[in-house]
């Protein structure tokens, strides 16, 4: 708009009127531009003096966009209004011959209708796609030509006295700075500020830039789906800043770099040697790592279990069904008494599915190692998993193994932590009881806890469940016994060595095999009498425990594990709502990349130059490959983001493509696209020879 234009607009009194933006944000962006209105009592902040950042990358640059418009002021139904009135449906392109993105007659043609509808918005000439980067002139021509346009097209621009390049836009990568008004008709007064004091927003209140969200109109009222969501989190650490950097847009790096982890000890390959050496599958499983010494180059030794008395070995394999990770306990030389046993105790065990306990999936006798019977057992995989024992605080600091080991015996664990243990494997021996099951050897080597890097993670996993009904199995078979699974007494005794274990924990030093009562206080001296109390009990040989007294003993401490629990699931949950956004455009992503620059499609290798494709294809262009003034590339997160969510949700908002040489350009509306993109992937999905997924 001219300037002279807009003079016209003002009320003559406005020298005399207090300038609304003064009032609502603090200071006048176009005092020193010509805003007629009254500046008293303006307080300019820095960022509104200093000139604008235009780093790359920075997804909330202030960029505006000449060719879209606020669903407000210019909807679909304007836009079809236009369409329908020209006859010809968006024709394919004349493919020309020397380049794809050569004119062409009927393209040429359909843009010619558009053009006379929308005379002025863009001239042909105008690069659309620069307008982000352009001086400030040459963005104030575009605004010019753009305005101009919605006049002739006799629909109010409001611009709200903002001066020229201001318009607003939904989420058009706007300033963000509280200056984008809501364009509804009847909301404003003649000099385009909001006329409804309900609609004035407090100085101060945080607009995010992907958010900003303008009222709309009962006939244009939709979900908000196609905005970024940044996770309620997110949006608080940002406070009142409409400042956002990449990395709010993805994972934090701390948990990506915890997962990374965890994936790539997952999928750890085993030393050449010690993979030549161990069989390439085993039944369904093959990769197999040896878990106990990752450091070894030798193939592992199997050596007697401290608890199941038979030479045992861990390793990791991968399963050829499921493609997922397992973890292999080998018991090596055993011999099944009886084949109903496998799936008996398999069947029973595999009920147990506690967050506490590495699942039993599955179990199989095989000669795959040197021809040697052995039973393997089919466990949850828990990367970087160590006994429970490597939680025990050094008593002393030293960086050598084999101090920090020693020290280790003489140290303790924080009582929160012991607190957290007891409830964890409450819960779980709760879990196998009811399912008339017992853990029979609650040992420290057998309580495993994922230490990844130098943070210990408190959860904590019962393994090698079940193991010990096979062993058992075996000498019961031999003095003509059914085997017996879970009873009573077996239970009971669960409970003993969970005392045992938390004496272990919280003093190693003073571990024993029984205890009186001032033995346990003393061994537990750093400890609450609350905790002694409950470690007295599960020891008590005379006490028939049951879960329930358990739990009122530890009853305010599970308050405490709830909290924690809760409140991580909160954090997750917020990193989870990003990836959950980043998904939809990925998604998004793929279908464009399915349908753009295919070579041929159906015999026919003008297929993604004509017709919707044709759009597609420039709309990609719009979104991905933008450039300055000097024709530089623009690498602006926020306008692909903003773009594709607004393709996703198929907004009525108006975008103008143009082709590469400038020569053509096309204004269509989101809704349009989304349209297109659907009908062309359906397309190919109904033309592809695979089933899809
Ligand atoms: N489900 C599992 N997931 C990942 N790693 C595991 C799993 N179960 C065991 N491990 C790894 O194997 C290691 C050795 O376990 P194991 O039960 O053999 O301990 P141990 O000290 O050798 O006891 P034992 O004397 O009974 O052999 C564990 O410390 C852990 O690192």
């Amino acid at each position: 708009m001219s300037d002279k234009s807009k003079k016209a607009h003002f009320a003559p009194d406005a020298k005399h009127r207090q300038c609304r933006n003064v009032v609502i944000y603090g200071y006048c962006k176009n005092e020193d531009a010509g805003c007629p209105f009254n500046h008293d009592g303006s307080v300019k902040p820095a960022s509104a003096v200093s000139s604008p950042d235009r780093r790359p990358l920075r997804v909330d640059s202030p960029s505006f966009n000449p060719l879209t418009f606020s669903p407000g002021v210019f909807t679909a139904q304007h836009y079809e209004h236009y369409r329908s009135s020209s006859q010809d449906r968006l024709a394919p392109p004349e493919r020309s011959s020397t380049s794809s993105t050569a004119a062409s007659p009927l393209v040429s043609r359909t843009t010619r209708q558009y053009s006379d509808v929308v005379a002025g918005i863009a001239p042909a000439s105008s690069p659309p796609l620069q307008a982000q980067a352009q001086p400030e002139p040459a963005r104030q021509h575009a605004i010019f030509n753009l305005t101009r346009g919605v006049e002739q097209l006799g629909l109010k621009d409001h611009t709200n006295g903002r001066g020229e390049g201001e318009a607003a836009g939904v989420g058009n990568g706007g300033s963000g700075s509280g200056d984008d008004v809501p364009p509804e008709n009847g909301m404003f007064d003649e000099d385009g500020y909001i006329d409804d004091p309900s609609m004035m927003v407090p100085p101060g209140t945080y607009f995010p830039l992907v958010l900003s969200t303008p009222s709309v109109t009962a006939e244009t009222a939709q979900l908000n789906h196609h905005y970024y969501m940044p996770g309620q989190q997110q949006a608080l650490l940002l406070g009142n800043k409409a400042q956002r950097s990449i990395q709010h847009f993805f994972v934090s790096d701390h948990i990506r770099t915890e997962l990374t982890k965890r994936s790539e000890e997952a999928y750890r390959p085993a030393p050449a040697d010690v993979a030549t050496a161990l069989p390439a599958l085993v039944h369904k499983y093959h990769s197999l790592v040896p878990l106990e010494d990752a450091s070894t180059t030798a193939p592992p030794k199997p050596k007697p279990s401290k608890v199941f008395g038979y030479p045992c070995v861990w390793y990791k394999a991968t399963s050829n069904q499921d493609g997922l990770v397992y973890a292999l306990l080998r018991i090596v030389g055993y011999k099944l008494p009886n084949e109903t046993l496998l799936s008996s105790v398999v069947e029973s065990w595999r009920r147990v599915n506690h967050p506490n306990v590495t699942r039993l999936h599955e179990a199989l006798t095989t000669k795959a190692f040197n021809n040697e019977s052995s039973l393997i057992l089919v466990y949850d995989f828990v990367p970087f998993a160590a006994p429970i024992t490597a939680v025990v605080q050094p008593s002393k600091a030293d960086t050598t193994p084999a101090a920090v080991a020693a020290a280790k015996k003489k140290g303790t664990t924080p009582e929160r932590h012991l607190w957290s243990f007891t409830i964890q494997l409450l819960g779980a021996l709760k879990a196998i009881h009811s399912a008339g099951l017992a853990v029979r050897m609650l040992d420290a080597t057998k309580v495993l806890v994922p230490l990844s890097g130098t943070s210990v993670k408190n959860r904590v996993r019962i393994s090698a469940l079940g193991a010990l009904d096979f062993i058992l199995a075996v000498d019961a078979a031999r003095n003509g016994a059914a085997p017996a699974l879970g009873d009573t007494l077996a239970q009971q005794q669960d409970y003993m060595h969970l005392g045992h274990l938390l004496v272990t924990l919280a003093n190693p030093a003073k571990a024993a095999a029984s205890y009186t009562m001032p033995q346990l206080q003393e061994a537990l001296k750093p400890c609450s009498p609350a905790f002694v109390n409950v470690v007295h009990y599960l020891l008590n040989p005379a006490a028939f425990k049951n879960p329930d007294e358990l739990l009122a003993m530890t009853a305010p401490h599970v308050m405490a594990e709830l909290d924690t629990m809760r409140g991580q699931i909160d954090r997750l949950e917020n990193e989870l709502g990003k990836e959950l956004e980043n998904g939809r455009m990925a998604r998004l992503m793929m279908k464009l990349n399915f349908i753009t620059e295919r070579p041929e499609f159906n015999m026919d290798h003008r297929w993604s130059e004509t017709g919707d494709r044709y759009l597609i294809k420039l709309f990609r262009d719009y979104v991905f490959h933008p450039v300055d003034a000097h024709g530089q590339p623009i690498l602006d997160v926020g306008h692909v983001v903003t773009c594709l969510n607004k393709l996703d949700a198929g907004v009525p908002e108006l975008v103008m493509l143009s082709s590469r040489d400038e020569r053509n350009c096309l204004i269509v509306s989101y809704t349009e696209l989304k349209r297109c993109v659907e009908e062309t992937f359906q397309e190919l999905v109904a033309a592809q020879a695979l089933p899809s997924y």
